[in-house]
């Protein structure tokens, strides 16, 4: 119990809402000259802009933009690395803590690389590392009595629709699915599928099926895993009869739309409808994160399928 009240408060310490900014390497393993890690910390980096002057664009007109985060992993940073900042979060989540990790950026910046990754060991992303960890430290808490419920969801929301990743029906009309919200505060959404989950294996197995039902989307509308957020949900139960504690917690992990702008003019029809969409749910998370961090008394929740569908997580 010591042990677990010290964890939690070091979490809380490190602050509850943390952003980190991962760079992905070029195709020869280096970065971009346009970036630049701070030599003295791995807290912020510089981008480098080559302004427009009245002489056209030359180096001499270049500005330097600073920012700064909780931490800045290379180009050369592993999968493991990035794991390791995130697995005590996910310990939390086994305490009882709700848990949400986004990634965030651009179209090809990596977010499914590091949210899914590939098959090779060291490949793996946090998802499937994440789970690794919670069927250990699960089993490991059993010595203490402690017998844990695992139920795992897969959601994409794309145009502010959601569908379900899980389905492994053949219906041509697939279901509709509705975000409710019951008196007891607990977020579910109709039609989807629940599934206990047991083993590392079978959760493999849903992130399979998940990336087969997005692909089948994508070949039907190009594009389409770039532009709609995919949401691992995890609801975790707890229960220790010996000393008569529950917990029950939400572990999600969320790989977001490409956050392009949308550029002037290219942009029509149906894209110009995926775009907006985009930018408005993203912009929705800002708001919301904001308003959590600032401990605001009212988190506009309601403004996205997105948010709403969260916004259990957000709450202790
Ligand atoms: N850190 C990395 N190391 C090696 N390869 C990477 C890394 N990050 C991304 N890649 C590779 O770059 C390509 C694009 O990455 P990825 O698909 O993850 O981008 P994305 O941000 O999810 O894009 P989208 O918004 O289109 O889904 C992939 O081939 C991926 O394997």
């Amino acid at each position: 119990m010591e042990r677990r009240r010290l964890h939690n408060t070091i979490q809380e310490l490190k602050g509850n809402i943390r952003v980190c900014c991962r760079v992905r390497p070029l195709e020869d393993g280096g970065l971009t000259k346009h970036i630049q890690l701070a030599p003295s910390d791995n807290k912020s980096i510089i981008l480098a802009k080559t302004e427009e002057s009245h002489a056209g664009k030359t180096e001499d007109t270049q500005t330097n933009y600073h920012f700064s985060f909780d931490w800045v992993f290379g180009p050369q940073a592993s999968q493991q690395e990035i794991f390791d900042e995130i697995s005590l979060l996910v310990q939390s989540a086994l305490d009882g803590y709700n848990v949400c990790c986004f990634a965030y950026g651009q179209t090809g910046s990596g977010k499914t690389y590091t949210m899914e990754g590939g098959e090779a060991d060291d490949t793996r992303g946090v998802i499937p590392r994440t789970m690794q960890q919670i069927f250990r430290a699960g089993a490991e808490l059993q010595s203490q009595g402690w017998e844990f419920s695992f139920t795992a969801s897969f959601v994409e929301i794309y145009n502010e629709t959601l569908r379900d990743l899980l389905y492994s029906g053949k219906a041509i009309k697939r279901p509709e699915h509705e975000i409710r919200k019951a008196a007891n505060n607990e977020v579910t959404v109709t039609n989807l599928t629940y599934e206990k989950v047991y083993s590392e294996d079978q959760v493999l197995g849903l992130i399979a099926l998940a990336k087969q039902n997005r692909s089948t989307a994508q070949t039907a509308m190009n594009y389409r895993s770039s532009r709609s957020h995919s949401i691992f949900q995890l609801q975790i139960e707890g229960v220790n009869s010996g000393r008569d504690v529950k917990c029950k917690s939400n572990l999600c992990l969320v790989d977001l739309a490409g956050s392009e702008r949308i550029v002037k003019n290219q942009s029509q029809g149906e894209h110009f409808k995926e775009m907006t969409s985009i930018n408005s749910s993203l912009s929705n998370l800002g708001i919301v994160i904001t308003s959590l961090a600032n401990k605001a008394s009212h988190v506009p929740y309601r403004n996205s399928k997105l948010t709403y569908l969260l916004q259990e997580t957000a709450k202790r």
